[in-house]
């Protein structure tokens, strides 16, 4: 396919809108990797330290965390869809007064065995990425396709690339965030955040349905260095915004429940 190429190791789909903006997304993950502007300025954050071989999750980009959050339950931390290989489902580039899309599927038969016994469920997960001029969207669907009725947890672990943490502000939230050091804040969904950075850098619009929370993270110093697949420094050049759903909550058989998460620059 055309629009396919390798990144490290992984086989990922470029997209390009008309305005010459590009998303890179990885089948491994259903992991979108770089979205850069049509200046090709990038808006993500990629560890230079990340496996880009299917060995580990990828340290950058746009995690898909699904079913469980972080440690929140017996299953793989933050869940398996951020470790399972998604099937392209369509794609294609942006044509005028059209965005480029793509979307990737995944179900229970693409899991691996093991993965498959521990989550014994039938699901069918959507993951939709639609590129406009200047903004991006990732919409999010998840199907309870068996008989019984699951539980899940759901999140899209946004690593924003930041020229300098310190000077960086988040406005729209209850309470405001201290981007001095260490990060990890769950805060409710209120719809719309702007995330604002020096002048000269671009800032950029977090809009989210669905979901019910922001969740606001960066390691600090002290963990990043404990990070394997982080440079030491690294975290001074990002900063996680994540539309979740923390907590798990039912999904009955044959329901459906769906999140977007809308990114737009603004001036
Ligand atoms: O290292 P990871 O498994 O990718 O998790 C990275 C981080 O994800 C979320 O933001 C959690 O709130 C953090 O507690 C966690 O450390």
């Amino acid at each position: 396919m055309s629009n396919m190429e390798q990144a490290g190791q992984l086989s990922a789909v470029r997209i390009k809108a008309q305005d010459g903006s590009q998303a890179l997304i990885a089948l491994y993950g259903g992991h979108l990797l770089s979205w850069k502007n049509g200046a090709g300025k990038e808006r993500l954050f990629l560890s230079e330290r990340s496996a880009l071989d299917g060995s580990a999750a990828i340290r950058g980009g746009v995690p898909v965390i699904f079913p469980q959050f972080g440690q929140r339950g017996n299953g793989q931390r933050h869940g398996f869809a951020r470790t399972a290989t998604w099937r392209l489902a369509s794609h294609a580039d942006g044509q005028p007064g059209i965005p480029a899309h793509a979307e990737f599927h995944l179900n229970q038969d693409d899991l691996a065995p093991a993965v498959k016994a521990d989550w014994p469920y039938a699901f069918e997960l959507r993951l939709r990425f639609t590129l406009r001029a200047d903004a991006l969207s990732m919409a999010f669907n998840v199907r309870n396709t068996g008989q019984d009725d699951f539980s899940f947890a759901a999140a899209l672990h946004t690593y924003y690339a930041l020229a300098d943490f310190a000077s960086t502000t988040l406005d729209g939230l209850a309470a405001p965030i201290d981007f001095s050091e260490f990060l990890d804040e769950i805060h409710p969904a209120t719809p719309t955040l702007s995330l604002r950075q020096p002048a000269g850098q671009e800032s950029l619009q977090l809009q989210q349905q669905g979901f019910n929370e922001w969740v606001v993270w960066n390691p600090g110093a002290a963990n990043a260095a404990a990070l394997l697949d982080m440079a030491d420094e690294e975290w001074r050049r990002f900063v996680c915004i994540e539309p979740a759903r923390v907590d798990k909550q039912i999904l009955r058989a044959g329901a459906e429940w769906s999140g977007l998460h809308t990114v737009s620059s603004i001036p």
